[in-house]
């Protein structure tokens, strides 16, 4: 159960991945674009995952339809802000919402800058009208390559003071960590956090280089950290959180099903574990069934549940004065 005395919080989320079906239906019309249907209903299986996929990469392609309507700024801008507007009904107090601008401006051809200013704005306009606090991660999509990634990176640097951290995400077996050193290290002197996709696709090794090499302060799934104890033991040590996407990693066929699930053996184990949706509109899930279905079936007692509610705030990306005016302002509500 979601403890209604604790800011609930979502740290782990793909605004480019929780694009509406509808609203990939009206980009589409308004921008006289080929869709494969034309149909609420009959668009939903080419944006939505109905059965698991065989691996991240085919997962990920489900993602493909809602970056190719963003056929103008303002509709950058109007993905970022309805994303504001699923986290406040979805009772969210905090978000941490991840995009990747040049996944986001390729198809057709935006200017990649421009694409990380609409989204701050429509993330903006979002968070004052539904009142949810957000942060923004810049995303290196590390499928395309380092160069693309560069790119990427310059963007998100155009626009440094209203970025709060940097992500690698997309194709973790065919583009490890170790081609993207120089853009950590720039992504860093920024003064941004530091979070990676690690260990979802590759092994534990993905996950030490992500913490040894790219300065990662908590790690996207993580859920191969389960077959290296001392890596178990430093990330407990070291109070790097663990991002958890439970219902995405059976989708992915990371994770063979819930009741197997390493997140239980995290908390058991002091790490600062924590329940997200990471892409939540293409899964077909919210946070509220992350945290009442997914997360009992994945064995967690309701003190876990708790623990990794408290843990989202731990490690966001927030100063402690932050936090404590986060769980301030849910006691005078
Ligand atoms: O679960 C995931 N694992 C790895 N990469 C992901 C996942 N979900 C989305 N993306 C990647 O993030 C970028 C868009 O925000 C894209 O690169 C997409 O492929
Ligand atoms: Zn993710």
């Amino acid at each position: 159960m979601i403890d209604a005395n604790l800011p609930l919080t979502d740290i782990h989320r793909h605004l480019d991945g929780n694009i509406r079906a509808q609203t990939i239906l009206d980009l589409g019309r308004e921008f006289s674009l080929t869709l494969p249907a034309d149909s609420l209903e009959s668009l939903r299986p080419h944006v939505q995952v109905t059965a698991n996929e065989p691996d991240l990469v085919s997962f990920l392609a489900k993602l493909d339809w809602g970056v190719k309507v963003l056929a103008s700024l303002d509709a950058c801008r109007r993905v970022a802000f309805e994303n504001m507007e699923d986290a406040a009904r979805n009772g969210l107090h905090y978000v941490e919402l991840r995009f990747s601008p040049r996944y986001m401006a390729m198809t057709h051809g935006l200017p990649v800058a421009g694409v990380v200013e609409a989204v701050i704005e429509g993330v903006r306009q979002g968070s004052e009208a539904f009142n949810v606090q957000a942060r923004l991660i810049g995303i290196l999509s590390r499928t395309f390559g380092e160069d693309a990634c560069v790119e990427e990176l310059e963007a998100l640097l155009a626009h440094r003071d209203a970025i709060t951290g940097l992500d690698l995400a997309g194709d973790e077996l065919g583009f490890p960590g170790s081609l993207f050193l120089t853009h950590f290290n720039r992504g860093r002197d920024a003064g941004w956090h530091i979070t990676v996709h690690a260990g979802e696709a590759a092994g534990p090794e993905s996950i030490w280089q992500a913490i040894r090499e790219l300065g990662a302060e908590r790690i996207g799934h993580g859920v191969k950290a389960i077959e290296d104890r001392a890596l178990m033991d430093f990330l407990a040590e070291q109070r790097i959180g663990i991002e958890s996407c439970l219902t995405s990693n059976i989708q992915t066929s990371t994770v063979a099903s819930l009741e197997v699930h390493p997140l239980k053996t995290f908390l058991e184990h002091g790490i600062l574990a924590t329940i997200n949706t990471d892409d939540p509109a293409v899964q077909g899930v919210d946070i509220i069934h992350e945290y009442r279905v997914a997360a009992p079936q994945a064995g967690l007692s309701q003190a876990q549940i708790r623990q990794a509610q408290i843990n989202g705030l731990e490690v966001a990306f927030l100063s402690a004065a932050e936090k404590q005016a986060l769980k301030d302002s849910l006691r005078t509500a």
